[in-house]
Formats: C-alpha cells, sequence, structure tokens
C-alpha cells in the first residue's frame, strides 16, 4: 500500500515539546532550549504542506511527567477540533517517546494523524537527524489517515503501541522486537505495509485532571501513581511494598522472562491487589508475549493473584495503559471489577497464551482506509 502526499494543500501543526531535537550545548552538556520555529526552521517543508508551530514545552523527556502528557493530549484534541487541520507532528525526547506516543494513541480517536519524531544529535548540527525525521513526519502528516498515532524516524514509520527505543544513539532508535514496523517513509512516498492494531479508543480525561506542568496547586487532583518494579535474582517484594505505601495505585512488574517472579512477590502482589491496586506483569525480555506457564511465584501464580499479563507491551507502555485506565475512572468511582476489564483491553494481545503458543501470533494486515 502506498500513500503519497500528492502536493496538494495540507496543514500541519507542528507541537515543539523538546528532547534532543531541540538540545543545545549548555557549556556542560546538552540541553533542550530551541524554540519550535527554530527547529522547524532546520527543515524543508514537503511540497504544499505549510505548518503553524505550537511551543508548548521544552524539556528534555528523561523529565516528562503524567502533567506534561495530559497538556499534550489536550492541546491535540483542541487542535484537532479545527477541522482545517489535516495532521499534527510532535516533536519530542527520544527517551521517553514511546510513553508519550502510548498515552496519545489510546485516546486516540481521529482519522487525521499524530506523528511523533525527534533526533538523536542535537539541533544545528551539521550531521544532525532532526532535519531529516522532521521533513519525513511532515510528509507522513500530509499522506496517511486512520493509522492513529505513529513514530517516524529514520525513515521508518512505527505503532505507537509497541514501539520502543531500542538503540541508545544509533539513528535508527525506534522498533517493535515484538512486531515488524508499519511502513517506510523516504523519496516523497509513505509505503504502509501493516496496520497498527488498537483497541477502541478511550474518551479524554476529565480536564480537572489537566494540571500546568511543574505548578503544585493545592486543590488539583492528584494523579495516580503507577510504579514500575523490576525482578532480578534476589529480587525483593519490598519494592511492591514500598510503591504502594508511597501511595501507588497502579503498579507494573517488569518480570524476568514470560512473566514470573517468586512466591514472596506473588505474595506482595495479592495484598496490592486486595488493596485495590492494579497490578500488571510485563517483561524486560525485549522481545515475545507474557505466558503462563510456570508455577512457584511464575505468571501462573501472578495471574491467580489478580495480575494482568501485558502481551507483547513493555513497562513503560504497561504503565502508560495502568494510567490510562486509572484516569478513565473519571470521578474517583471505583468499581475494581471495571477498571481491570479496562485495562485488559487496552492491553490486549495474547494475555492467555497456551505453552504450546507461547512464542506468539501472525498478524494481518488489511486495507488502509485513504485520505478522502
Ligand atoms: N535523543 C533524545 O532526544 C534524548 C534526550 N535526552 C531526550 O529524550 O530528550
Amino acid at each position: 500500500m502506498m500513500r503519497t502526499n500528492d502536493g496538494g494543500p495540507r496543514r500541519i501543526v507542528v507541537i515543539s515539546t523538546g528532547g534532543t531535537i531541540a538540545s543545545r550545548w549548555q557549556g556542560t552538556g546538552y540541553a533542550a532550549d530551541a524554540s519550535g520555529s527554530d527547529v522547524l526552521a532546520t527543515a524543508p517543508l514537503p511540497e504544499g504542506v505549510t505548518v503553524e508551530v505550537v511551543d508548548l514545552f521544552n524539556v528534555n523527556s528523561s523529565r516528562m511527567t503524567s502533567a506534561h502528557q495530559l497538556a499534550l493530549l489536550r492541546t491535540v484534541h483542541e487542535t484537532f477540533a479545527d477541522p482545517g487541520v489535516d495532521g499534527i507532528v510532535v516533536t519530542h525526547g527520544t527517551d521517553t517517546l514511546e510513553e508519550t506516543a502510548f498515552l496519545l494513541d489510546l485516546h486516540h480517536s481521529d482519522a487525521r494523524p499524530v506523528v511523533l519524531t525527534g533526533a538523536q544529535r542535537p539541533f544545528g548540527t551539521g550531521d544532525g537527524d532532526g532535519p531529516g525525521n522532521l521533513y519525513d513526519a511532515l510528509q507522513v502528516a500530509a499522506s496517511v489517515r486512520e493509522l492513529g498515532v505513529l513514530v517516524v524516524f529514520d525513515g521508518r514509520v512505527h505503532a505507537a503501541r509497541g514501539t520502543v527505543k531500542t538503540q541508545t544513539l544509533a539513528a535508527d532508535a525506534f522498533s517493535d522486537p515484538s512486531a515488524e514496523r508499519l511502513g517506510r517513509v523516504g523519496f516523497s512516498r509513505v509505503d504502509v505495509e501493516r496496520l497498527p492494531e488498537r483497541p477502541a479508543p478511550l474518551s479524554l480525561p476529565d480536564a480537572a485532571l489537566t494540571v500546568t506542568p511543574g505548578a503544585t496547586d493545592p486543590g488539583a487532583t492528584p494523579l495516580p501513581r503507577v510504579d514500575i518494579v523490576t525482578h532480578h535474582a534476589d529480587g525483593d517484594p519490598l519494592f511492591i511494598r514500598a510503591a504502594l505505601a508511597a501511595g501507588a495505585r497502579g503498579i507494573v512488574l517488569e518480570a524476568t522472562g514470560a512473566g514470573n517472579a517468586t512466591p514472596e512477590i506473588t505474595a506482595a502482589v495479592a495484598d496490592a491487589v486486595a488493596q485495590g491496586a492494579l497490578v500488571a506483569v510485563s517483561t524486560r525480555v525485549p522481545a515475545g508475549p507474557l505466558a503462563e506457564i510456570y508455577t512457584g511465584g511464575g505468571a501462573v501464580d501472578l495471574v491467580a493473584a489478580g495480575a494482568l499479563l501485558t502481551g507483547t507491551l513493555r513497562a513503560a507502555q504497561a504503565r502508560i495503559a495502568v494510567l490510562a485506565a486509572l484516569l478513565a475512572e473519571g470521578d474517583g468511582a471505583t468499581d475494581p471489577a471495571r477498571r481491570t476489564a479496562l485495562l485488559r483491553r487496552l492491553l490486549e494481545g495474547p494475555v492467555r497464551a497456551e505453552p504450546a503458543l507461547a512464542t506468539g501470533g501472525s498478524r494481518s494486515a488489511s486495507a488502509v482506509v485513504t485520505r478522502a
């Protein structure tokens, strides 16, 4: 399936949030400080594309918070209220780009695309990858429909769901270790090879949950705390209990293998569930689904304790799914069964893989809905 920007007029809004694509030397290291207009000025525009820039914030993405992400989600929604906008490009640091992209995707119900991109090399360097990535992102935003939220990097088009940063420094920073990319962009064309798998979108979280990043408003509704605890040899249930004591309403256990830990950790998970926390089990292994195979503290027992397996989602995106399920509670009325069912839907994928099938399933693509 090929999507070509036919050169007809397209209005794209670029929302600038910082990251290396906007980072300049500060004397001791790099930090985001270039404006969205400065970043945009580094890239040529694809034919027929006009761009407006929104400077939302300017942070390196390791400093991203749920407050930033919700502010961005709302800005995307407000931008699409204008029917004349054809698509959105978000420039973002690569460190947590996969988390922001997935949160946007879980709430994205518009046919028009949101495309996230960034850079591995800083702003203004002669050999920088930012200008090319931005050009490609604009090209994709001007060309596709019905693909949800995308990550465009190094000539590749990725679905938000499942895509993670897999290279610390190399230009091809992103991939989904459990699936193929969606397509490619280059030579003025966008090739889409498969459709993303996306659950039905969530409605926007309650406006009261959108707070100014960094502001401490004592009257604001606190955003739910969701922690990630990693298991390893000598793993200690202390960290699950500490997360709960700190007020976590959700916990992602980044387990070993296909979702295994210890009987002691399983007991802590059972206590967390009994106290009303949502617990999801992901894995520190890069590729493949979670599967109920082992007892003795393995995934079989963790599921029996009330945890949900995360399919092929890794911990950082699983955390976003838990956060989204908690945010969807709106006015705070909690119904644990409904909340768990919602999280199961957001996680989708092989939550219960039989051992014989534990190496994964096949994916099929159907026709992409073309631009009107
Ligand atoms: N390449 C990058 O964008 C990394 C940067 N530290 C960030 O995430 O903001």
